[in-house]
């Protein structure tokens, strides 16, 4: 079950090192605390939110404490700090009055929403007034919301750049989920984060690659197929049959694949050559048999991008010709399309754009592949995102907690309960416990040990959409 991941599954040591002492740091007769995890700026002025239910589910759903793994924590926190800081107390507690479960509850905003930064996303409290200290010993897992978090708000910010193009160059949208391709498996640091983050990505598109973002979108998000595919030569599949067979290799690839989409990486050798003579004079009868049954995809793989994208294009309507679309842009014929898959990312991205429309392709034509900067070119830093305690109950009396370093303004941290309202269409965080409960978007969506909302995929993508219609109407 992938248990071993984390190298353990005893969410007793999924956590800091110091947390195991914060028990002993809170004020006497500390009975709640309660902190919230916002977006505090960064890149993107806003965030999609994504990826809770995955932490939930992966680690704090259920019975998750039993005494063999309070037992463990014991001994090895023991060997750790060389001294008795661990609570043991505090979790036979949980054991026993709590029969394994967690007692805390946690508010979300809707898994997909969207939320300008600086606004509270979730927020977590013990239910137990005993159990304190137990609020902030889950900050560390929490806190890895951050990456399907930026994942697929990095995503998306791509699809919104997509979108203005197709709608200022090709007949419609309607190719818009397929267009930015998750190449990034490898490039992860863990098949575990692969899958979180290939999934993150397929809040916004339909084209991945990544295969344990499927596995996990069906275990996680109940997604029974989350992303798409096409069959795709590697250099290997091409280089094998040597320069002098590239063009046998080619075939090979049309022969084996005669219906449907299938890429072709084209520049092992000389893409020029690739596509002027083999593509383009010897196999052309064969490319153009396939119609609108089976379309190449052609896939340069080197070179600066928007300028090979644009010299491909040049080839490729000399030999096959061109036809203009509604908006006026140069198609190629229905069997051949391109994807570029190297050098993407949302910085390259409408450069390459740009280059195609100044000289009068459509993007229509084109799709993207992105690996590194689609799923590990970022950090918890690129969108600022923290967790801190705001509210506490101490000697029975309500206290707003907050931090305001005079070293940081940008640090300062949100005071008492919070609500996210939307106020005119804009979400607006409301603190100090002034807010409407009733107006508040955050819902429970976890409380003591069971997970109240399920968000289905197809929900997540809902929330997660980009607004076409604007889109539409600024070509
Ligand atoms: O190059 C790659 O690097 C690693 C990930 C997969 C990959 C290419 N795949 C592909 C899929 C559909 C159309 C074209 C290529």
């Amino acid at each position: 079950a992938g248990l071993e991941a984390a190298g353990t599954d005893n969410v007793l040591l999924v956590t800091d090192s110091y947390k195991v002492t914060h028990h002993r740091q809170y004020p006497p007769n500390t009975s709640i605390v309660c902190s919230y995890f916002e977006s505090r700026g960064g890149k993107f002025p806003s965030t999609v939110f994504f990826g809770l239910q995955y932490i939930l589910k992966r680690w704090l759903v259920g019975q998750v404490v039993t005494k063999e793994k309070i037992q463990e924590a014991k001994e090895l926190y023991a060997l750790h700090f060389g001294q008795d800081v661990f609570n043991e107390e505090g979790w036979n507690y949980i054991l026993e009055h709590h029969n394994g479960y967690l007692p805390l509850r946690i508010k979300a905003v809707p898994e997909g929403t969207v939320v300008p930064t600086r606004n509270v996303l979730f927020t977590v409290e013990n239910t137990d007034p005993k159990c304190f200290w137990l609020t902030n010993y889950f900050e560390t897992v929490l806190v890895q919301a951050w990456y399907p978090m930026t994942v697929a708000t990095n995503s998306r910010y791509q699809k919104e750049i997509i979108a203005q193009y197709l709608s200022e160059t090709a007949d419609s949208l309607a190719g818009l989920p397929f267009k930015l391709h998750d190449f990034g498996f490898r490039g992860c640091s863990s098949v575990e984060s692969s899958g979180i983050g290939g999934v993150a990505h397929l809040v916004n598109f339909v084209g991945t690659d990544t295969i344990s973002a499927l596995t996990t979108a069906r275990k996680y998000y109940g997604c029974n197929v989350a992303g798409f595919s096409i069959p795709a030569a590697e250099h290997s599949t091409i280089t094998t049959w040597g320069e002098e067979g590239e063009k046998e290799a080619f075939r090979n690839m049309l022969r084996q694949f005669p219906t449907g989409l299938v890429a072709c990486v084209s520049d092992s050798y000389n893409i020029w050559h690739a596509c002027e003579e083999v593509w383009g004079e010897q196999l052309k009868d064969e490319v153009v048999a396939r119609g609108d049954q089976g379309t190449l995809v052609i896939r340069p793989d080197s070179g600066e991008p928007a300028e090979i994208v644009v010299k491909v294009l040049d080839i490729l309507g000399r030999k096959f010709g061109t036809t203009l679309n509604s908006k006026g842009f140069k198609m190629l014929p229905p069997y051949l399309r391109m994807i570029q898959g190297d050098g993407i990312s949302y910085e390259s991205l409408a450069g390459i754009l740009e280059s195609m429309k100044k000289h009068g392709w459509s993007t229509d034509l084109l799709a993207f592949g992105s690996g590194g900067a689609l799923l590990q070119r970022m950090d918890r830093d690129t969108q600022k995102c923290a967790f801190k305690c705001s509210y506490a109950v101490i000697n029975g009396k309500e206290v707003n907690v907050f931090k305001d370093p005079i070293t940081d303004r940008g640090k300062t941290s949100k005071k008492g309960r919070l609500t996210l309202e939307n106020q005119d269409g804009n979400f607006v965080t409301v603190q100090e416990g002034k807010g409407d409960p009733a107006k508040d978007e955050m819902k429970v969506v976890f409380e003591n040990g069971k997970l109240l909302k399920d968000f289905s995929f197809e929900e997540v993508r809902r929330n997660a959409e980009i607004d076409l219609v604007k889109k539409e109407n600024s070509s």
